[in-house]
């Protein structure tokens, strides 16, 4: 079932639109991703798609309420973490959970976000002396104490460690199992390949890819070839065979691009040589290969 569905969205801020028609969709159950440059309308989708931004055209519909109508029944379904979390200086964590609580018909424990967080030491703790992390960690407890069937997340683990990146990565992963659904915004690969279903990638107010992290990884089809030969090379000659698209020397380790066939080339033509390949290493192609790919050619 779909949840979110969005359809031809263009917001403009002023006189100048940022977005030009996104239309992005999100099944019960799925976690998708949107990424993209830094001003390419990110933030904006999702404010539009939480009600915190009214669009200029297009359709939104989140479990078939228009977020735009301002239904309070939004806010039972609806959790969702800022890119900025502004509350009062003097609030400690424990308060803000409760007061957050104090909205929704079945709220989560706040013992029990906080000890999920990692703030059950900060839990009186005023919001000014808090960390930029524990913050962090504090907007998504707010985000999640509604237990709401969409958690929208804006760049969820920028500037936490790698171990708390972690535990909120699995923390999660647990409560989709348990039937939650999440749109995040990030800039990580790293975070998107390990939680996503689905991404969107985002540039300049358009929708430019869409697929699994798996899929559009694979979808440009390069390959990296590394090795130090046994004797030197001229990487002219390698740029040369067919499929090749970049050939490289640093301090005698050569590192050839290519399509999926490069390994195999590559290697064809040093044994036709005579020549070894040491340290020899394949890469396969990454998201973040991908993601560079279609938000330069735009
Ligand atoms: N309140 C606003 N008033 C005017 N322009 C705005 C406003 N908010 C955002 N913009 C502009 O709209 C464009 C899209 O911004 P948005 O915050 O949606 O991008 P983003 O993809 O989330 O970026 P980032 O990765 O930097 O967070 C940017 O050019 C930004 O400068």
């Amino acid at each position: 079932m779909t949840l979110i569905t969005v359809q031809g969205l263009r917001k403009s801020y002023g006189a100048r639109e940022v977005l030009h028609g996104i239309d992005l969709t999100v099944d019960d159950g799925e976690i998708v991703g949107v990424l993209g440059p830094n001003g390419a309308g990110k933030t904006t989708t999702v404010e539009c798609i939480g009600g915190l931004r009214t669009p200029d055209v297009g359709t939104i519909r989140v479990a078939g309420i228009d977020p735009a109508a301002k239904n309070p029944e939004l806010r039972q379904i609806l959790g969702m973490q800022l890119q900025q979390c502004h509350l009062p200086a003097k609030i400690t964590p424990a308060e803000a959970i409760e007061l957050f609580a104090a909205f929704y018909r079945n709220p989560r424990r706040t013992a029990e976000l906080l000890e999920l967080l990692g703030l059950t030491s900060q839990a009186h703790q005023r919001f000014e002396k808090l960390s930029g992390g524990q913050q962090q960690r504090l907007s998504i407890a707010l985000a999640l104490v509604g237990r709401p069937k969409v958690a929208i997340l804006d760049e969820l683990t920028t500037g936490l460690d790698p171990a708390a990146r972690r535990d909120i990565w699995a923390y999660l992963q647990k409560l989709t199992d348990e039937g939650m659904t999440i749109l995040l915004v990030t800039h990580s690969m790293e975070e998107a390949s390990h939680l996503c279903d689905r991404v969107y990638i985002v540039d300049d107010g358009r929708i430019v890819a869409t697929g699994s992290p798996a899929e559009l990884a694979t979808s440009g089809g390069r390959q990296t070839v590394t090795f130090v030969p046994s004797e030197p090379i001229d990487p002219a000659d390698l740029l040369s065979l067919p499929g090749i698209a970049s050939a490289t020397v640093d301090h005698g380790q050569v590192t050839v691009g290519g399509d999926a066939a490069a390994p195999q080339t590559v290697l064809a033509e040093l044994i036709a040589r005579g020549i070894t390949a040491n340290h020899l290493r394949v890469t396969g192609p990454t998201l973040d290969d991908a993601y560079l790919r279609v938000t330069q050619e735009n």
